[in-house]
């Protein structure tokens, strides 16, 4: 194998991954941003959840939110369900592994709250589990997903968000999910504190 190819080919497979996410996904992450603005700024919370990268995903949002983005602010409401250890093993050893995001969304969820659940695959039953509770609580769901979506798409409601990254690769689909959140930020702020200087 040449190795400065392979590589090269890392680089050239992300901007593929990019630019046909920009092309799919601006219509629903405007959506998402809307949501999301809306929601933290009516006294309601967003909750995040993922495994593994996306569980690092959905901390890295929330730290956004909680502290900050680029640009001074008030703190924004939100909590990250991947991150207490002790909900985490006290749920999964006394419930099962599946139930350790739902748990917290049924106890923590409100209705104007909303939750954004990531999974590459669509397929990981725990965040499978806390859309189902989710829904329950009334809350609206914002999902980025990859590799069509999985089962996850066929979970989601009229009002949900849908962000599914068009490509089959874990870690592409990673790295356009944090890209995204990271215009969720930036979109956030810009309703918030108008565009910036
Ligand atoms: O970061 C990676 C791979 O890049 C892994 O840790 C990956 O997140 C884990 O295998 C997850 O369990 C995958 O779950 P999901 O994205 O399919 O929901
Ligand atoms: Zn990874």
């Amino acid at each position: 194998m040449d190795l400065s190819n392979h590589l090269a080919s890392h680089f050239e497979d992300n901007i593929v991954a990019t630019r046909s996410s920009m092309e799919a996904l601006a219509e629903p992450l405007s959506q998402a941003i809307e949501l999301c603005f809306g929601c933290v700024t009516n006294n309601a919370k967003i909750l995040a959840c993922g495994n593994g990268g996306s569980a690092a995903d959905a901390q890295h949002f929330i730290a956004e939110l909680v502290g900050r983005f680029e640009r001074d602010r008030l703190p924004l409401a939100g909590v990250a369900l991947n991150t207490d250890t002790s909900i985490m093993t006290a749920v999964g050893n006394d419930y099962g592994f599946e139930q350790i995001f739902s748990r917290q969304v049924s106890a923590l969820g409100q209705p104007s709250d909303v939750l954004v659940a990531i999974s590459t695959s669509g397929n990981s039953a725990n965040v499978m589990l806390a859309i189902e509770a989710a829904h329950e609580r009334e809350m609206r769901v914002i999902a980025l997903t990859g590799k069509g979506g999985g089962q996850i798409k066929d979970m989601l409601l009229d009002n949900d968000i849908h962000l599914c990254v068009p490509h089959d690769r874990t870690m592409r689909i990673q790295e356009v999910h944090i890209l995204l959140l990271h215009i969720l930020c930036d979109g956030i702020d810009i309703l918030l504190l108008g565009d910036p200087a």
